[in-house]
């Protein structure tokens, strides 16, 4: 996993390179984190995209809460925004991503087939999302077999390639990559959470803080149950001991090692022993 410093020489850089891959191409699949689909989205993608068509793609959605994942679908749909989701690692909804496609594109095709073009080129698609969010795993998943490389350096420049999807959709092999809103310090510990970002950009504590409180307010029991609690302490720092306690999180002199407890409990999210979560709601 990359940690990219997004100066705003790089950001305006990252728009450019975007801005030139959309002028070839058809559709934007969009991808989000399906634990956190507002947090995880670049804050300029709806001027950035604009006018193309795009499906936002609800990656990981293995790790989410399927009943808030159905909602954000909804929700998407709401505004007009198709989107899917998908679990990038195993296929999981990937196949309705060609489906999907051919249906948005059918009119533009239609008409390049009315105005005398028999035999249509195929429908171009690019992958968009903030780092590490699966665009690789992804376009890798779509292709059927190991093209892309996982853990690409972003922003290296190469000429472009295609990478066939079946015979009617090609995908651009390298994706777009945008910067996540992260001057918002919500975003930033929703992306930390999640490991979307590295551990030493936040302090762990503080991140740990945040997930435990919205684990005490949205998943109460799975709290209770995966560190043996009986009632949830109000303070957070009891519940950091509690954990701590129940853990064998000790630093020298029996006291309880802070570091520790964060590290566990952002390892237990992060691998999902408090089972699927997801930490945005629409
Ligand atoms: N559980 C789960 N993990 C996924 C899924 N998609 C990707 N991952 C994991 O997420 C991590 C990042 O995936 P990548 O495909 O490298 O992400 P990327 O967006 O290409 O990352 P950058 O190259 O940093 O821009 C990897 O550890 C993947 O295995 C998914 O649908 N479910």
């Amino acid at each position: 996993m990359m940690t990219i410093q997004w100066f705003p020489g790089h950001m305006a850089k990252a728009k450019r390179e975007v801005t030139e891959k959309l002028k070839l191409i058809d559709i934007v699949f969009e991808l989000v984190d399906a634990r956190i689909p507002i947090s995880s989205r670049n804050p300029l993608i709806d001027e950035i995209v604009a006018n193309k068509p795009r499906i936002i793609l609800l990656n990981k959605a293995d790790m989410a809460d399927p009943d808030i994942t159905k909602q954000w679908v909804a929700f998407f749909e709401k505004q007009n925004v198709l989107a899917l989701a998908i679990d990038s690692q195993t296929g999981t909804g990937v196949k309705q991503i060609v489906t999907l496609t051919k249906e948005l594109l059918r009119p533009k095709f239609e008409k390049m087939i009315a105005k005398g073009i028999k035999k249509p080129r195929a429908m171009r698609a690019l992958i968009i999302g903030i780092p590490n969010v699966g665009k690789s795993t992804l376009i890798n998943r779509l292709a059927g077999k190991h093209i892309a490389k996982t853990g690409d350096i972003p922003g290296v420049t190469k000429a472009q390639q295609w990478i066939k999807v079946g015979k009617e959709l090609e995908l651009l092999d390298t994706p777009g990559i945008l910067w996540p809103k992260f001057e918002d310090e919500e975003v930033g510990l929703k992306l930390a959470t999640t490991g979307a970002i590295k551990d030493t950009i936040l302090n762990l504590q503080d991140v740990a803080v945040y997930a435990l409180k919205f684990l005490a307010t949205y998943y109460p029991e799975r709290l209770k149950e995966r560190y043996s609690l009986v009632e949830i302490p109000e303070d957070i720092v009891a519940l950091f001991d509690e954990i701590g306690k129940k853990r064998g999180c000790l630093a020298s002199g029996g006291l309880i090692d802070y570091d520790k407890v964060a590290e566990l409990v952002l390892r237990d999210i992060r691998t999902e022993k408090l089972g699927r979560l997801s930490f945005e709601r629409p």
